[in-house]
């Protein structure tokens, strides 16, 4: 017979209290790291640990079952949780959707599309046997020198606020009289996922926007602009937050007992757990892991209840062992970090069904999911710039009947370059990397027929002049994927190739500039020789039916600026409210083609 703590129909607290006290050992703690599991851990895949790009769903799917099965052979029969960052849909799997990156979503500023995303993203996600996801970071990015930027719904902390309802679809809806700050995963047929609010708090504020670096603000400032965002999370019952890297008046958010203790669990009545970073205990000292065991105490005595550890686990286990053996970490710690890991478990439903649902499988990259993204497209676009043509009609939107034009761009033809990081890989890369619909496939698909389209990615002088017969020309450029230090960037500049595409295309012909970026970048030396400009931040794998869908006139701009389009750098940080506000489109800015 099953033990009690196994039946479903036994209230989560008292599954909770019998399953604590079967603890054998307590003072094993749950070890979020890579690769192996046993009952009391779990396991994860970081941006690059997960398997190789080419692996189907179902062999995710044996994956995770494999450890699972593992897992529930043990005494106890604890199941694990696999954790992964799915953060704009399953963005490690190939063929899945991949939907715009949070900065796109937060130019749509639309609720209801963000719990639709979640959902989808959830049945994707759980279509591979996953059940916990590292997302929505709810960042409130105040410099767009962070090479996170883009993973930030904005730089206004209420635009942000009402773009986390994503967690509503990834999680589910709780009831009207759920418990603030208890977690709540829908175990229905919704198949709905754990999420994690990240990164707890003012990752979105270093100085200089350095990636894990240090924010400094008054608490009043830091908890109105940072941490409100938490209020919301915990409103709709996320299971876990995040711990930041970064740190807020010089202390590492690792290490900050008030923070992580004292203000979310306490005061905000957090029931759910902590997790840190990857290796975050390591990177509270520098150079990394140089303290470890007194960072192991620290850590885990400000409140962190999981560990994210993706190699030398049996240090942290020995470590805190001695610790809890001779008192520095008390017993009543371990307990607490157990029952939060334990609540969320039988909350997620993991113990009642712990394998992969293979119904799910026909979902990685369903067209119901894609026509969603491709709307995200749509809704996602800013237009910042749209020119009258020889005192008549404005240049958008554009013609689908004129007989020949010109396409050119490094981003025009680039399903790795339109999705960004987080997409395949941990930085992203270049070309095919997954299924999509690239920008230039877009246009080709919403002409006429008897349209030429011609794709020359950088047209010189030469190539312009032997082509003077061009209707208008579009011309896609922007930045080259990056991900979290390795996208921190002082210039914010265009890359060579892109102005110079520009330059030499709208210099003669006319032309839509359209920037594929994770942030505004250096335009304003260009913007007087666009005819029309059109920001869509990192679209995703659908961006070139959600283009073309609007560049064409099918549908018009939705779009406003989720952050302010500096002039130059040099103005940075410059924030929506800041005196000496003087951008070149101001947070919120967004023209329509008012369709007739
Ligand atoms: O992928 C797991 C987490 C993710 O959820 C966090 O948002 C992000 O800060 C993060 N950085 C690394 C990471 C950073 C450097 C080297 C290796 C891994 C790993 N992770």
């Amino acid at each position: 017979i099953d033990p009690p703590y196994k039946d479903p129909t036994v209230p989560v607290e008292d599954r909770l209290s019998i399953l604590s006290i079967e603890f054998e050992v307590k003072i094993e703690l749950y070890v979020q790291f890579y690769g192996i599991s046993t009952s009391k851990w779990s396991v994860l895949n970081g941006g690059e640990s997960a398997p190789s790009p080419d692996t189907t769903v179902s062999e995710w799917a044996d994956m995770i079952d494999g450890f699972q099965r593992s897992a529930l052979s043990t005494r106890l029969g604890i199941p694990i949780i696999y954790g992964t960052d799915a953060v704009h849909g399953l963005n490690n799997v190939y063929g899945a959707t991949v939907f715009p990156h949070n900065v796109g979503l937060g130019a749509a500023r639309d609720e209801n599309l963000m719990v639709r995303i979640g959902k989808a993203s959830a049945l994707e996600i759980r279509a591979t046997g996953i059940p916990y996801t590292f997302a929505p970071c709810i960042a409130v990015c105040r410099d767009p020198r962070w090479g996170r930027c883009y993973e930030s719904y904005g730089e206004d902390t209420e635009l942000v606020r009402k773009m986390s309802k994503i967690i509503l679809g990834l999680q589910g809806v709780p009831p009207h009289n759920h418990t603030y700050g208890y977690p709540f995963v829908g175990t229905g047929e919704s198949r709905n996922v754990m999420a994690c609010a990240k990164h707890y708090a003012g990752d979105g504020g270093t100085e200089g926007g350095v990636n894990e670096y240090n924010t400094v603000a008054s608490y009043p400032e830091f908890f109105k602009i940072h941490m409100k965002p938490y209020l919301d999370a915990l409103a709709m019952g996320v299971s876990t937050v995040m711990a930041s890297y970064s740190s807020w008046n010089g202390v590492k958010m690792h290490a900050n007992k008030f923070l992580l203790t004292r203000v979310l669990k306490q005061q905000l009545g957090f029931q759910g757990f902590i997790i840190t970073d990857w290796e975050g205990i390591d990177r509270m000292t520098s150079p990394p892991g140089s303290d470890y065991k007194n960072s192991v105490k620290t850590a885990i005595n400000a409140g962190i209840d999981m560990v994210m550890i993706p190699n030398n686990y049996q240090r942290f286990i020995k470590d805190l062992s001695e610790l809890v053996l001779c008192g520095e970490v008390p017993m009543d710690r371990i307990d607490d970090a157990v029952r939060r890991i334990l609540r969320v478990k039988f909350i997620s439903g993991i113990f009642d069904q712990p394998m992969a649902d293979r119904s799910l499988l026909g979902m990685v990259g369903h067209e119901k999911h894609r026509e969603l993204a491709r709307e995200a497209v749509r809704k996602s676009l800013v237009l910042l710039r749209n020119q009258k043509i020889h005192n008549k009609r404005k240049m958008l939107p554009l013609n689908r009947k004129a007989p020949k034009i010109l396409v050119a761009g490094t981003h025009a033809n680039n399903i790795g370059y339109q999705c960004g990081g987080w997409t395949i890989t941990w930085a992203g890369k270049s070309g095919n990397t997954t299924i999509g619909t690239t920008i230039l496939e877009g246009i080709k698909s919403k002409v006429s027929k008897r349209t030429q389209v011609v794709f020359e990615e950088k047209p010189d002088q030469q190539f312009i002049n032997n082509n003077s017969d061009f209707s208008y020309a579009i011309v896609v450029v922007g930045e080259p994927p990056y991900v979290e230090s390795s996208g921190d960037n002082k210039e914010l500049t265009l890359p060579a190739d892109g102005v110079e595409t520009i330059q030499n295309v709208c210099e003669k012909l006319k032309c839509l500039v359209i920037v594929v970026s994770g942030r505004p970048v250096v335009i304003e030396p260009y913007v007087e020789m666009m005819d029309a400009l059109v920001a869509a931040w990192l679209p995703g794998s659908e961006a070139g039916k959600g283009i073309a869908d609007v560049i064409f006139g099918d549908y018009d701009f939705h779009g406003k600026l989720p952050r302010t389009w500096f002039r130059r750098v040099d103005q940075l940080p410059m924030n929506w409210g800041d005196l000496n506000y003087d951008p070149l489109y101001p947070f919120g800015y967004g023209l329509k083609m008012n369709l007739s």
